[in-house]
């Protein structure tokens, strides 16, 4: 992580924790938003293939049909010892990590070089690095640019699904995670009790509708696929989250293929990345083997 600017940490993040061992994420530091009327030359991503948080800005990109207008660099999949780690220097400013496009746009910055982040073109710093935030910028502030005719936060719908976001990040997309960083069997079970209640509750949900809010693909559906795609790939086994596999839900992993299939989605998904991502975390799988299998998921 950086401090006051300077790369601090060595390669495996620090997880912070609460006393009884559950896994805390932290907080994310650059929240702006873009220009009115943006150019199309204007704004880049940065992104992980193995990253939940950035793909969803990645399946955005793809639905609202952007990709003429924002670029993207993709880091490779193994955290190195400064970071997230480009294959050869990225196209904007031509360097090799994560943290010195931070360290570029904010000499002092504090925090973790995380992935995504939406950075501006023209002003060369960092505009946002909070995926929650970014894909709402994306869906509302580039319809100017966007090729594709399509809203993921129909007003009609909002309400119920800012509910169905918060059961989705507390059970599903963090759940895993704290699932598999805990540091106490506790807090492990209070993880992976969440996220079989959650998956449980939305396989109900999903025996009567196409996606989550019905008829409708809204943003609900990305906040969840980019969990299940990587479920049986990585969470089932190395955040130990194996009561059972998204492939052993009958409406669920047709949802989920449902998703996949739309045009662009399957772009967006990297399962080797995904692989060598998660299980080169030297804390959970210390001999950094990546499984070969599974063969479908
Ligand atoms: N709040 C952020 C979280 C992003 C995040 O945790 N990204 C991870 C990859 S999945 C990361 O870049 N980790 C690098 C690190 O912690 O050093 C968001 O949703 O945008």
């Amino acid at each position: 992580m950086l401090r006051n600017g300077k790369w601090v940490e060595n390669w495996q993040p620090i997880q912070q924790k609460s006393e009884d061992g559950d896994f805390i994420r932290q907080s994310s530091g650059f929240r702006q938003g873009v220009v009115k009327n943006a150019p199309a030359d204007r704004y880049h991503l940065y992104v992980a293939y193995i990253c939940p948080w950035a793909c969803r800005t990645l399946m955005l990109r793809k639905l609202k049909g952007l990709e003429h207008a924002i670029s993207v660099s993709v880091v490779n999949p193994v955290l190195t010892e400064q970071g997230w780690a480009f294959d050869s220097p990225e196209q904007n400013l031509q360097k090799d990590y994560m943290h010195q496009l931070y360290t570029h746009s904010d000499n002092q910055y504090t925090g973790r070089a995380t992935v995504p982040v939406l950075w501006d073109k023209y002003q060369q710093k960092i505009v946002n690095n909070e995926s929650a935030d970014i894909i709402k910028i994306l869906n509302d502030d580039f319809n100017h640019l966007a090729q594709n005719d399509i809203n993921l936060r129909p007003t009609h719908l909002l309400e119920e699904m800012s509910e169905l976001n918060e059961l989705i990040y507390d059970k599903i997309n963090n759940g895993v995670y704290r699932a598999g960083f805990a540091s106490t069997q506790q807090a492990y079970e209070r993880g992976y009790y969440d996220v079989f209640t959650g998956l449980d509750t939305l396989e109900e949900k999903l025996a009567h509708r196409k996606y989550l809010l019905g008829e409708q693909l809204t943003e609900a559906d990305i906040r969840l696929f980019v969990t299940l795609i990587r479920f049986d790939l990585a969470y089932y086994s190395v955040f130990k989250c194996n009561k059972q596999r998204i492939r052993d839900y009958q409406h669920l992993h047709a949802y989920m293929h449902r998703v996949y299939n739309l045009p662009g989605i399957k772009q967006t998904v990297n399962a080797q990345h995904i692989k060598q991502g998660y299980y080169s975390i030297k804390t959970l799988n210390p001999n950094g083997i990546v499984p070969l299998g599974p063969d479908q998921i």
